[in-house]
């Protein structure tokens, strides 16, 4: 017989007090222990103290499909399962809840209330969860003897109570989605950034990679220092191929002149397009020697090259190697001098900043 009924209903968390003016101190004892059980399991999520408020022979159902009669170990292992799968604190909002005396020693708590989880840190609320414990009075206080959950809106018979599975799941597509949409913007912004560095009529570098790489070498020269040339290249009477042969031809021939020297530089040099007819070369680990049999050879090869126009294609092109008190400017500015030192002896030549020019 029932020896009593306390009902409440608010929307309060179970930490939060039931109305204790309905209940007698027994059905107060046993919503208190339904409230430190709960509280221990879902948002302390401690497996074993959850394990101390329940009776040796608890039995269960609705919260997995092995989990029907157990002793108190597999209860145990039930519990870790659970807070492993959702690690995170387990909060709710109570709808309702009741106790009931059914005598000296047994009890029966029943509720409702909303679950508020994190599950691959999303936030999910389920609702109406049902819950009836049957209390134990047993001589270290009131244990949960058996318990069962269930949420009605979903369907039973699965081996989950709880929508665990279909959250996950959901989850699990939400993170690939998010995976997914994050490379895709990688992926774009590499693309992106791939276009902003690069000349389009010949795919070479253009000044903002060449700026970015020489500021990252100068850098270098600070921690290690180590020879570093610059070549400065410009073809000389390009404008005689545009007038002769139109600025289409023209532009094959910087695509062309861009190609040989792609295939002649090696992997660790710099090349880009400096401006129209104006080539950049950075050698990292090259003395002022080096540069300048790289700068003539390069010079050779265009030179003897069967371009598609019948003019002859050379260039001009100024060597400067770094000096302790070089910055970017100064560098450049010595190429650039020496370049235009080249053109004015006469074009088809190499001239380094701080040696005579090399003869054609
Ligand atoms: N086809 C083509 N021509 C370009 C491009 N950029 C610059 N030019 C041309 O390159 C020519 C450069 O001419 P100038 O600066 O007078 O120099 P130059 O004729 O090469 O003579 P020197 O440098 O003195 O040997 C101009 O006619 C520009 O129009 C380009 O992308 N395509």
């Amino acid at each position: 017989m029932l020896a009593g009924l306390a009902y409440c209903h608010h929307t309060a968390t179970l930490h939060q007090e039931s109305d204790k003016s309905m209940s007698s101190p027994q059905q107060q004892a046993l919503l208190d222990a339904c409230e430190h059980y709960f509280h221990v399991f879902f948002v302390q999520r401690d497996a074993a103290g959850a394990a101390a408020l329940a009776t040796d022979d608890i039995t269960g159902f609705g919260t997995g499909a092995d989990e029907s009669v157990y002793d108190i170990d597999f209860a145990l292992h039930l519990y870790q399962r659970d807070i492993e799968a959702m690690p995170n604190p387990v909060h709710y909002t109570l709808k309702r809840r009741k106790a009931i005396v059914l005598g000296e020693t047994l009890g029966l708590v029943m509720g409702e209330c909303d679950w508020h989880l994190t599950i691959h840190q999303q936030a999910v609320t389920m609702h109406n969860v049902r819950f009836t414990l049957l209390m134990r009075l047993t001589a270290s206080g009131w244990k949960v003897e058996h318990k069962h959950l269930s949420q009605p809106s979903l369907a039973h018979g699965d081996d989950e109570p709880y929508p665990l599975k279909q959250l996950e799941a959901r989850a699990v597509v939400l993170e690939r989605l998010v995976k997914q949409r994050t490379h895709e913007l990688e992926n774009a912004h590499r693309q992106l950034h791939q276009v902003a560095i690069t000349d389009p009529l010949t795919g070479l570098f253009n000044r903002i990679k060449t700026d970015e790489v020489l500021e990252e070498e100068l850098l270098r020269q600070t921690r290690t220092p180590m020879p570093l040339s610059l070549i400065l290249i410009d073809i000389d009477h390009f404008k005689r191929i545009n007038d002769d042969y139109g600025h289409r031809k023209g532009d094959e021939v910087l695509v062309d002149i861009a190609r040989l020297f792609q295939q002649r530089k090696r992997i660790t040099d710099c090349l880009s397009r400096w401006g129209g007819e104006e080539f950049l070369m950075i050698c990292p680990d090259t003395p002022h020697r080096d540069a300048l049999a790289l700068a003539d050879s390069l010079r050779k090869l265009i030179a003897s090259h069967a371009f598609s126009v019948e003019h002859q294609v050379t260039f001009s092109a100024g060597v400067a190697s770094y000096r302790a008190e070089d910055g970017r400017d100064s560098l450049i500015e010595r190429a650039d001098r020496a370049m235009y030192a080249a053109k004015r002896a006469g074009r088809n030549r190499v001239v380094g900043d701080n040696i005579s020019p090399l003869d054609p």
